[in-house]
């Protein structure tokens, strides 16, 4: 249950390939599937009707969307369950069945009923910016997450991309976690921020150097 008492507690999700179904097939659901297909899950919808986009999905195989109302049982075996509907009363029913069957629940504007509730998410490349207010004020929440965006700059693209790449390459060790400290504070992050790519590079060669000789 969400609560104003507690903190909540952030996490991303893999959902590549795990089952989530959303109830519900409105304005609302349809921008939770969109997120949700990105994240690669495998979605199943239930709602009697439906967005013309979320039916075009279906149409593409990208979802499976069942026309028909919720019936208690349709939470077995899912991963994740979210409810978009415009009537509480399914809300609660649902809830009732994914607290017997111990699913994460998020109800869309019912935070007494979520086990999770969303965040407002805003994405530049592999960086992802996430503000909640503890279901105080989503509004705040997204002018707040405009406004984070825009301090992130190309730059923090490239140098996550670039961290990524090393990450992946280079073995782990003193060396490397120098090199990718070093990408970000004012030594390398600070020219690339100011756009000097070159001495940044020249920088990056002489860490790359000196790692090559330790290793
Ligand atoms: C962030 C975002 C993510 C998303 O939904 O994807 C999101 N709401 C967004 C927008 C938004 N929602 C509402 C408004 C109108 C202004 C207002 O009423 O405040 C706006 C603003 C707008 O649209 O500009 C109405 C609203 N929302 C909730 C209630 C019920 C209540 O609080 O009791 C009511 C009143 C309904 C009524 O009375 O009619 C509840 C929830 N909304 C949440 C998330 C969760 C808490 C997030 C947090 O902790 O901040 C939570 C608890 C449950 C959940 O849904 O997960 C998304 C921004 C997307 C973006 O970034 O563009
Ligand atoms: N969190 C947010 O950002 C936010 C913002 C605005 C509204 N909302 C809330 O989200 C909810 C959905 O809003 P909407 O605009 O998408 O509504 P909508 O009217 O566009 O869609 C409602 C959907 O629920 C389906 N539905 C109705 N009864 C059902 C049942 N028994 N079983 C399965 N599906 C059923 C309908 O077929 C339809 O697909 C509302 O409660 C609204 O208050 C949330």
């Amino acid at each position: 249950m969400a609560s104003v008492s507690l903190a909540d507690y952030p996490v991303c999700l893999q959902l590549r390939g795990k089952p989530v179904l959303l109830i519900g097939a409105g304005l609302i659901a349809e921008g939770r599937a969109l997120q949700l297909l990105e994240a690669g899950a495998r979605l199943r919808m239930i709602a009697p009707g439906a967005t013309d986009a979320l039916r075009r999905l279906a149409a593409e195989g990208r979802l499976e969307l069942l026309e028909r109302a919720y019936t208690p049982g349709d939470a077995a075996g899912q991963a994740l369950v979210f409810v978009a509907t415009d009537d509480r009363r399914v809300s609660v029913a649902v809830a009732e069945e994914t607290r017997a069957r111990g699913i994460l629940l998020n109800a869309a504007d019912e935070p007494d009923l979520c086990d999770f509730t969303l965040p407002s998410v805003g994405r530049r490349g592999p960086i992802t910016v996430a503000v909640s207010t503890q279901g105080m004020a989503p509004a705040l929440a997204r002018a707040l997450r405009r406004q984070l965006l825009e301090g992130i700059g190309r730059h923090h693209v490239w140098i996550a991309r670039l961290s990524g790449h090393f990450r992946e390459h280079l073995p782990r060790g003193a060396g490397r976690s120098r090199l990718l400290k070093r990408l970000v504070d004012d030594d390398i992050g600070g020219h690339l921020a100011r756009g000097e790519r070159r001495s940044a590079w020249t920088r990056i060669r002489e860490e790359l150097k000196a790692l090559g000789e330790k290793t």
